[in-house]
Order: C-alpha cells, then structure tokens, then sequence
C-alpha cells in the first residue's frame, strides 16, 4: 500500500463516519478500527496506533459533549491533529544561520540515500542564495567519491574529497577546515554507510562528529523500511547527535508509515522528504501540509512557499493587475515563474482536492508552456504589448520561426484570452487594491474569488478544499503582503478557465 491508498483509506473511514445519522461510541469504534488498520497496513508501528487511538478516545467524550455541537467536525479535527502528532515531534527543526559556516553531517545505511540527498539539499539552499560546499568522507564505498563528485559538478556546488586517503577522519576535517576558510555557509559532509548497523559504522561517525563538530546531523531513511524504522532511528540516535531527519523514495512504491513515525523513536523532525532521484527532487516537509495532503485537503502553505521562492518581485506585474491590465507579455512572465516551479503536477498536488490524486500529467504540463514560451519568443514587441493584432497570416509565421504547430500559436491565443478575461475581472482588482493598502480580503471579495473559480476545479475541491484556499488567502494578511497576493492570483489565473495548459478537463 502506498502512501495515497492510506489517505484515501483514511479519507474514506471519515466520509463514512460523516454520512451515518447517528454518532454514538460504536461509530468512533468503528471509525478508529479503520484508521488503525490502514496505518498498520501502511507499516506504522503498533504501539503508536494504540496510543494514538488513546489520544482520540481522550479528547472525544462523547457523553461530556455539549448538545448542538458538531461531533462529526469535532472527531474529525481530532483525528486529523492526532494524525499531524504522528509525524511532528513538536521540536522545531534546526536552520542554518546566514553569513557563518553551518557544518551538516549526514549519516545512514548504505543505499539509504545519503550521497543522492546531500547534493540535494546543498542545491536546495544554493537556489536560495546560500554558498555550498560537499565533502565526500565516504571512504568505504568504491565509487563513492566519484558519485558525488559528479554530482556536485552537476548542480555546480564545490566539492572535497580524496580518491587516496583511506581516512574519513582526515577528509572530513580538511574539508570543512577548506570551505570554512572559503566562507562557504553551507557545508555538508557525506560520510559512509554499512549494510547494516555495525560497530564499526557508529565508530566512524562518532570520530567524524567529533572532529568536524557539526551543527545538525541528519539522518537518513529509506522510505520502503518498514517496521525496522524504529529501532535502526533509535540506533543512529543514541549513537550520534542526530538533530532530524530526511525521508528518502517517497516516490516509490513504499508503504512509508515506518519512517514517518521514526520521528517518534527519534524525537527529532522529518524537515524534507525525497521524491525522485534527481537533484531538485526534495520537498520540505511540513507535518500539517503532509497530513492535509494526504487526506487529499491539499498543501497550500507549501504551494505558497513554492511561489515565494522562486518569484521574484514585479511592482509592475502587481500594477497591471490592480490595473486590469493583462499582456501577452505578462502571459509569458507568468508561465515563466511557474516553470520555476518545477514539475506543474507537484505544484498541483498542493492544491485542495488534487493532492492525493496519483499522477496528473508529469512533464507534459512544463513541455506544453516551454512550448508556448518558444512561440511567445517569436511575437514582436507590439504583439506582446497587445499593441498590434496577431493576424492569421501572421500566425503562419510565428508557427514557422518557432518551429510549432500552427494549431498551437491558435491554442495559445486563445489560452490568453481566457488569461485575459481572468484578470480583468473587477473581483482580481478589488482584492489586489485592498491587499494593497496591507488589508486582507472582505467577504464581497471572498464571493468574487469563490465565482472566479472555474466550475470543474470547484467541483474536485469540495466545500472544505475551498475553505481552506480561502483561508490561505486571510492568513496572507500583513505577512507576505502585496508581492504575495497578487503572485497567488498569478496561480490562480493559471487555473483559470480550463485550468493549466495540457491538464484542462478536456
Ligand atoms: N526514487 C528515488 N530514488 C532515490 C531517492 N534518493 C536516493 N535514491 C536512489 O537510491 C539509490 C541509493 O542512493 P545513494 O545516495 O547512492 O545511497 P547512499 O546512502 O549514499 O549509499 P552509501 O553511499 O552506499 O552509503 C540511488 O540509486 C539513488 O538514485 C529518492 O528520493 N527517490
């Protein structure tokens, strides 16, 4: 069973407990029964289903609960909170400091997924501004040093290491010693693995601790462990000062619920998990949004990372919404930022009532806006500044110098108009003026963003997958303030209509 069967199961548990007439302590029974199964299905340890049908059984006292009050809500909240416990220890993650060197030292079983995620995470905080730096001090492994070696040469990140010396003691320390004196801020060293835990493994990584003193360790777990998870946690624990954890192929098809709950053995946070074997495929974990996502609510504080990450701030493409203003050359910018994103399809997971759909459409959605960029590449200036009127002829020979389809250059005009009708709807102005002046939307805006969603995109949300995208928008208030709001609308423009390029309804 992977992971989206157990949100679904879970889902499905809460829809049935939500459709009886009555709920009484045989229909929470009930309800727990099938949760537990699945998390056990999943490989959740035993223990931590049983303590946490405690905690529910603890906070719903069905006979102490006021009449009028909504027990179905109540019980779903619960389970949802006792849900988010599971994978959150409640220790707030350790994060590096900007302007010294922050030394990570990652340690795990051989094929975890250690050498993969350290060019992972340097990458992640290289595209964030960071100075990085690896250090291969896996000196047991052949083909060690040259994995990561070319891994670092691919994501551009200087690297360490030595094919000759035999000690990882001495890799380790000259090579943070190096990238200390360099001013490198983020500086990760990958040490060996073994098949399993052994004496001589935890020998070593203690050695390496003490000698490159390191200000998180990090530990990593193959996702598809299973129930082994808890004690090989507890064993990396004890031995080194392990300060969180990454959860590796959570792409795959592995159950998953072990590793997750190692948090509990290890009382230290998931703080990202893998989801592929190239180098952008990490996300950062958040217990709540993986638990939301899951039961298939979306992850919206993720999809606003997302966007804040990669966006930069365009005070004129903000003008030109509170304008009504939309250009073709506003169109391109936008699908440019949202190929920044990475892959459409794991932006679109985030989103309520998507997220625990198994695949929509990979690459396709990136290849299709590449596409539409190339063609846009091809427009003059006037064209893209809606100065001159794209001619069919015309269109003849923009499909010519792009090297499209003419049916494509016809299939992006009209996407634009559809973009075009979006964005100046009165409803997308208020809200950016309003957001403007630091206030956060009223209900009338709320009305006018709940009709700008299109009907199909509605329908899979729910009432509650709408909730919460409109709470995402009132907890905008003050905190990312303009540059946020108006680069949401910027997504929710790209869903308008029949919604991303490549992945409409039809
Ligand atoms: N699908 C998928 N594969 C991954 C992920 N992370 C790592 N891998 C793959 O897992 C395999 C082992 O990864 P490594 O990074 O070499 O493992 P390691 O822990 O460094 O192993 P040692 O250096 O021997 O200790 C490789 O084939 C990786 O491509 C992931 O998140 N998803």
């Amino acid at each position: 069973m992977v992971l989206s069967e157990l949100g679904n199961k879970i889902s499905s548990a809460l829809a049935v407990m939500n459709n009886t007439t009555i709920v009484n302590e045989e229909t929470i029974n009930q309800l727990l029964k099938e949760i537990g199964n699945a998390l056990s299905l999943a490989d959740v340890q035993m223990s931590l289903i049983i303590q946490m049908r405690k905690n529910i059984m603890a906070k719903i006292k069905l006979d102490q609960l006021a009449a009028g009050l909504n027990k179905r809500k109540l019980i779903k909240r619960v389970v949802y909170e006792e849900l988010i416990k599971l994978v959150d220890p409640g220790v707030p993650a350790w994060k590096p400091t900007k302007g010294k060197p922050n030394v990570i030292m990652f340690v795990g079983l051989q094929g975890a997924g250690k050498t993969t995620s350290v060019t992972k995470l340097a990458y992640f905080y290289k595209r964030k501004g960071w100075s990085t730096a690896l250090i291969c001090a896996d000196t047991f492994r052949a083909g060690a040093f040259i994995q990561l070696q070319q891994n670092a040469t691919k994501a551009k990140i200087p690297f360490y290491g030595s094919e000759d010396e035999k000690d990882p003691v001495a890799v380790a320390k000259k090579g943070v010693d190096i990238f200390k004196k360099e001013g490198a801020e983020i500086i990760i060293v990958d040490t060996s693995g073994r098949h399993k835990q052994d004496a001589e493994l935890f020998a070593e990584m203690k050695q390496v601790e003490q000698a490159v003193k390191p200000d998180n360790v990090i530990f990593v777990m193959d996702s598809s462990i299973g129930q082994a998870a808890y004690d090989q946690a507890t064993a990396f624990k004890s031995s080194v000062g392990v300060g969180s954890v990454i959860i590796t192929k959570m792409d795959g098809h592995s159950k998953g619920g072990g590793a997750l709950s190692a948090v509990a053995a290890t009382k230290c946070p998931i703080i990202f998990i893998g989801t592929g074997e190239h180098i952008p495929d990490l996300d950062l974990f958040n217990a709540e949004g993986f638990i939301s996502k899951l039961l298939g609510m979306g992850d919206m504080p993720a999809m606003m990372q997302m966007i804040k990450d990669v966006v930069p701030e365009d005070p004129k493409a903000i003008d030109d919404i509170v304008n009504g203003k939309f250009t073709l050359r506003n169109m391109k910018q936008h699908f440019q930022q949202i190929l920044k994103l990475g892959p459409i399809d794991k932006f679109v997971q985030n989103l309520p009532g998507l997220s625990n759909l198994p695949q929509l459409s990979g690459n396709e959605g990136n290849l299709k806006l590449k596409a539409y960029i190339n063609i846009m590449d091809s427009l003059s200036d006037k064209e893209l500044d809606g100065k001159k009127p794209i001619t069919r002829p015309r269109m003849l020979v923009i499909a010519q110098g792009s090297g499209r389809h003419p049916r494509e250059v016809i299939e992006l005009l009209e996407q634009f108009k559809m973009f075009e009708k979006t964005f100046k709807q009165k409803g997308i102005q208020n809200i950016a003026n309003n957001m403007a002046k630091g206030g956060a939307p009223n209900a009338r805006n709320m009305q006018q963003l709940q009709n700008m969603v299109p009907p199909q995109l509605m329908k899979q949300m729910g009432s509650g997958g709408f909730q919460s995208l409109l709470s995402s928008f009132k907890n905008m208030k003050g905190g990312g303030g303009m540059g946020d709001i108006s680069k949401m609308m910027e997504s929710m423009g790209g869903l308008g209509g029949k919604g991303f390029p490549g992945m409409g309804p039809d």
